[in-house]
């Protein structure tokens, strides 16, 4: 099982922060979470495979990296769309499939209305993004369906994870590296990060 990597760097804790004020207005949050997600996906594709070119510069010849390896982005809707303009500062090349799930507020079931995912993601590393990872059942389900779409290298990129859905992530699928800016205290009785920042979706796209 692969450790969850936190990321924990005082300028990420400090937005973090701010997120979870409930007074930080929609495009402040919609930028931190931009901000955020950029430092996610530096993060995310530390390990990317890499091989050696020569480039001439104005001086001489320099043996240069290139990365060998696409990366795909699957945000989760609608909270992990929040995420997808920070990813692609980094990796303007991903190319971007989309799963559509929400949990429903009885059961804290996922349920799946929308899965559009690109051709190739067995040669890609594959990158979900979501920006809340609580029970940890949307992140479960939506590797569960990638994976049976043929996706082998995946990891998993949030911002508030609880240690349940972590665990549960974990024993699922115990080769997803999960990443998270905090890891959090855990779940109140409706299924809400504590201390969390409420519903990520809601405060991304002003429907609270
Ligand atoms: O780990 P879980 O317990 O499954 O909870 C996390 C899920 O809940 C939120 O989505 P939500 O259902 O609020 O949908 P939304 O993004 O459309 O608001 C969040 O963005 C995750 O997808
Ligand atoms: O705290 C939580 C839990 C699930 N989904 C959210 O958006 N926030
Ligand atoms: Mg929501």
């Amino acid at each position: 099982m692969k450790p969850i990597r936190e990321i924990n760097h005082p300028l990420a804790l400090e937005k973090i922060g701010r997120l979870r004020e409930q007074a930080t207005d929609v495009p402040t949050f919609r930028r931190l979470v931009q901000e955020l997600s950029l430092l996610l996906a530096i993060e995310c594709t530390d390990d990317l495979k890499t091989e050696s070119v020569t480039v001439q510069t104005p001086i001489a010849q320099a043996t240069v990296v290139r990365s060998k390896e696409e990366v795909t982005l699957i945000p989760i809707l609608r909270a992990g769309l929040g995420m997808m303009e920070g990813m692609l500062q980094w990796i303007p090349t991903a190319k971007v499939g989309h799963l559509g799930m929400y949990r429903d507020p009885e059961t804290l079931l996922p349920v799946e209305y929308y899965a559009n995912t690109p051709a190739g993601m067995s040669e890609s590393v594959v990158i979900v993004l979501d920006p809340m990872l609580a029970t940890g059942g949307s992140a479960t389900a939506a590797l569960d369906l990638l994976k049976s779409r043929g996706a082998r290298r995946i990891k998993l990129a949030s911002i508030l994870a609880a240690p349940e859905g972590i665990a549960k992530v974990q024993s699922n699928h115990p080769d997803v590296q999960i990443y998270a800016v905090v890891v959090d205290q855990g779940l109140n009785d409706h299924g809400y990060i504590v201390p969390g920042l409420g519903d990520a979706g809601d405060r991304i796209f002003g429907t609270l």
